[in-house]
């Protein structure tokens, strides 16, 4: 099954929009499972555990696993979820983004090694920069857009024939990115009428939504200006709420995390 297909019967099985986010900070996680070896991939995997169940997808950042050298956990975690969870879509944030060939090993790296469904790449190098994730034709490549913090402004809202960078980039990689079906957008949660603007421009095309929870993005507006007509359309990501939603062992992390998940889902639930 192809990444499209595999989202759309998650956002159906589940009954959720939501992506998890594993962004796992040792600083922020109990002290005694700190202290473990493989203290990421445990971490990872008791959340992936409590909230399989509320997910349309997880999202690993990359970051927080290569800032500490910790890649084998997160190929790890990436396996334990493919073979637990096939029917959750795995998007690795990378953000990529460079000439062909070397996107090529990129593209290696986040569908051969981490065996992700869909991968975060940056448009700033254009077509040929993107390409390369294509020939994986059953994965997908989500293309940076109007990103959630605010100074994606800096760039993406500067006026090019009218109209803004990021409206370019919509259109372009909806009408000509896009030739087999296997393209998204980043589109953040924080700018909910640039993310309506968007979902105009590229109709039914699956949109990453990241921005509430920690970031502070607006629920009621994200659903509003994002969904499809069918009431589904995205994945809107929340990573530090879920993940830190208790203060540091006062409640069983996990648990926590699944209670805020359930209120994140059920929250985007209401305005679908
Ligand atoms: O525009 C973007 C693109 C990606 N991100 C990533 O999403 C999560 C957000 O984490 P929170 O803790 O929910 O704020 C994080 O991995 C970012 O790298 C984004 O925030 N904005």
């Amino acid at each position: 099954m192809n990444f499209i297909n595999k989202l759309s019967a998650a956002w159906t099985t589940n009954n959720s929009l939501l992506c998890v986010g594993l962004d796992p900070d040792l600083a922020r996680f109990p002290a005694q499972l700190a202290s473990e070896p493989d203290a990421i991939f445990l971490f990872c995997k008791e959340i992936i555990d409590a909230t399989a169940d509320l997910a349309c997808s997880f999202k690993p950042q990359i970051a927080y696993f290569a800032a500490l050298g910790a890649e084998g956990q997160l190929e790890r975690i990436c396996a334990y979820a493919r073979q637990h969870y096939p029917h959750i879509p795995l998007i690795l944030d990378a953000k990529r983004g460079d000439i062909g060939a070397t996107a090529r090993q990129y593209a290696r790296e986040a569908f051969d090694r981490y065996g992700a469904d869909a991968v975060t790449v940056n448009p700033y190098m254009g077509f040929d920069s993107v390409e390369p994730y294509m020939e994986w034709t059953d994965r997908g490549a989500i293309v940076l857009c109007r990103t959630s913090n605010p100074g994606g402004s800096d760039l993406q809202f500067l006026m090019a024939d009218g109209k803004p960078l990021y409206q370019h980039v919509a259109r372009m990689v909806a009408d000509k990115w896009n030739r087999n079906g296997q393209c998204a957008l980043v589109v953040g949660a924080t700018f909910p009428e640039e993310l309506a603007q968007v979902r105009a421009i590229v109709g039914e095309m699956p949109l990453l939504v990241p921005g509430v929870g920690a970031q502070g993005g607006d629920v009621e507006a994200t659903v509003k200006s994002g969904r499809t007509a069918g009431g589904a359309g995205m994945m809107i990501n929340s990573s530090r709420a879920i993940l830190y939603a208790t203060p540091q062992g006062s409640e069983d992390f996990a648990a926590a995390a699944r209670r805020v998940a359930l209120e994140t889902r059920d929250a985007i639930n209401l305005y679908r």
